[in-house]
């Protein structure tokens, strides 16, 4: 599979692309962070670099072109107000860099992609807190779903709800083939209504029927099931998912960047103007809602059950 990586990439990468590939150097590159790689490799060491904020970690390779983000905010990756904002001012970073034609978002904590929005940041705050928060949710879908790069989830871990949605906003999502591994939306199990932007993202990737069906009961799908739905593109083997998603990534590089953005606007563009549109009655309709007492009563209730079922 490495070998086949490498070969795939040699024929779609040129120039200093296939330098790295010459030296050997592609599988460590990708096993290990980006910029321990030896300097030997033969491009200036520019070519590359990582900056790390609070709970994000970003390598850059410009000579692949692509960009890796995992995620870092132990133990669960559970999206923060910070964790969002840092998010949203990485990727206007990346999009800024004319060399970096893709991004693999993936965790740096064994187990868990994501355990969705932080839900500590959603009851006992202020209604001020509360709509800064959703402004910074909203603000990371807007830009990961009309991102210009090629976005692939490696999903190395759980992904419920808002961890579901960050996969769903990219181009393709890999799974790690796990059976204690879940991903889905899974809102309703909480008390709360996944809101119509999350929901339109799952319609327009499984499908009304499917979508209605998993909204509903809040599915959590092993990864076997989310690949039967369409939730995920491809369900691997857990050493596998970072080497294929580089591999899928060679695939999506080599279509030509203007007409595969073109494409990626006309087929989204209609669901994010549905939202642009009504963005801050989206705001004011999250901060009436969660601020009701039976809802921040079945988050509380929702913490509770997860801290009592480890003891
Ligand atoms: C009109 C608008 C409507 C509102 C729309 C709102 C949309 C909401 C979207 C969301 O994303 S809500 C969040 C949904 N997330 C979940 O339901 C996941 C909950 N977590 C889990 O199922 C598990 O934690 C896990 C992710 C499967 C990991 O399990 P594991 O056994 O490895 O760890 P735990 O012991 O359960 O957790 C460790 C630690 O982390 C805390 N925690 C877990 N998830 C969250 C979270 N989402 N936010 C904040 N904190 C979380 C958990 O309580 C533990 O804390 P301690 O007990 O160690 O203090």
């Amino acid at each position: 599979m490495a070998l086949r990586v490498v070969s795939v990439l040699k024929r779609r990468l040129g120039g200093p692309g296939q330098k790295l590939l010459r030296s050997g150097n592609l599988l460590s590159a990708t096993q290990h962070r980006w910029e321990k790689m030896p300097s030997s490799v033969g491009f200036p060491v520019t070519s590359r670099r990582s900056f790390s904020k609070t709970a994000l970690i970003v390598d850059v390779d410009h000579n692949l072109g692509i960009a890796t983000m995992k995620m870092n905010n132990p133990p669960v990756n559970s999206l923060s107000l910070e964790l969002l904002t840092n998010f949203v001012i990485d990727l206007e970073k990346l999009e800024n860099e004319k060399r970096c034609r893709g991004l693999i978002i993936t965790s740096a904590s064994p187990k868990i992609f994501s355990a969705g929005l932080d839900i500590t940041e959603m009851y006992g705050k202020s209604s001020a807190h509360y709509a800064e928060f959703w402004k910074a949710v909203q603000e990371l879908w807007l830009k990961l779903y009309m991102s210009n790069m090629v976005v692939i989830a490696a999903i190395n871990g759980s992904s419920p709800a808002g961890g579901c949605l960050i996969s769903l906003a990219g181009d393709y999502r890999i799974m790690a083939d796990n059976p204690k591994y879940t991903i889905g939306l899974n809102e309703t199990l909480l008390g709360i209504v996944a809101p119509f932007w999350f929901k339109d993202t799952l319609v327009n990737t499984i499908g009304n029927r499917a979508s209605e069906h998993a909204l509903q009961l809040g599915l959590l799908f092993s990864p076997t099931d989310a690949l039967r739905v369409g939730i995920v593109d491809q369900v691997v083997p857990e050493d596998k998912v970072q080497d294929t998603a580089l591999n899928v990534m060679s695939r999506w590089l080599s279509i030509p960047d203007h007409a595969r953005q073109l494409t990626k606007t006309m087929m989204r563009k209609p669901t994010v103007d549905r939202l642009l549109k009504q963005r801050e009655a989206d705001i004011k309709n999250f901060v009436s809602f969660i601020s009701r007492d039976s809802i921040q009563k079945s988050l509380h209730m929702y913490m509770k059950h997860l801290k009592e079922r480890k003891e």
